[in-house]
């Protein structure tokens, strides 16, 4: 289904339903990168959505590897399971629940995305802090000015260096009648970090 070694699987290319957020293809191709993912690596995607975190993650990993999607809602876990048929992808364990409740009985993870933690984003944090080896990434992705306080406050105060900030907006080109505009996302900010 996705044959290239580089990231940023067209949006289009997964199954999507109502209320299920997609974290969109230029921003994902950030977060994978700032994850600095490698073969055979164990990566946990909290808040998996539509599972296209997950789908990027697994490839680069590989079979060695294992990713654990969580999301507390059953329309995510459905469509997560979905996507992972679609792009034939098996090492991923997708698990219904709070974060907060399920990251403790998780392996160690050399990488963690944070796609959503319902305002229970201090918590989810160190628990992820807790369960990340030694030089392991996170990566949170945020469209929320609450979150983002969140993060920051808890971040700064746990085992983390090169904490590292970004705030992306995609334009993406439209046809009018006239000629080729640009219509602009919402920003994004992303921040990742790497455990001492
Ligand atoms: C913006 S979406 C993530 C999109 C995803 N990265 C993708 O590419 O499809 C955020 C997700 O986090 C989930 N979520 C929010 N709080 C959560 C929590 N405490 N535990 C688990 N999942 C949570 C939501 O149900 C939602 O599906």
């Amino acid at each position: 289904m996705w044959k290239h070694q580089t990231p940023g699987i067209p949006d289009e290319y997964f199954e999507r339903v109502e209320d299920v957020p997609i974290t969109k293809e230029e921003v994902r191709v950030i977060q994978i990168s700032k994850a600095r993912l490698s073969k055979g690596q164990t990566v946990y995607d909290i808040g998996c959505g539509s599972g296209s975190i997950s789908i990027e993650a697994a490839h680069q990993v590989g079979a060695a590897g294992k990713i654990f999607s969580i999301d507390i809602d059953q329309n995510a876990i459905d469509l997560t399971k979905k996507n992972l048929e679609k792009f034939q992808i098996s090492n991923v364990d997708v698990i219904l629940g709070n974060a907060t409740q399920k990251i403790n009985d998780l392996p160690p993870a050399d990488a963690i995305f944070i796609g959503g933690t319902g305002g229970e984003t201090a918590e989810i944090i160190k628990l992820c802090e807790s369960k990340l080896k030694q030089g392991g990434r996170i990566v949170i992705g945020t469209i929320l000015v609450e979150t983002l306080y969140s993060v920051l406050n808890t971040i700064e105060k746990l085992k983390f260096s090169s904490i590292d900030i970004i705030q992306v907006t995609i334009s993406k080109s439209r046809k009018t009648s006239t000629g080729t505009m640009f219509l602009a996302r919402n920003p994004v900010t992303i921040i990742s970090a790497t455990k001492i």
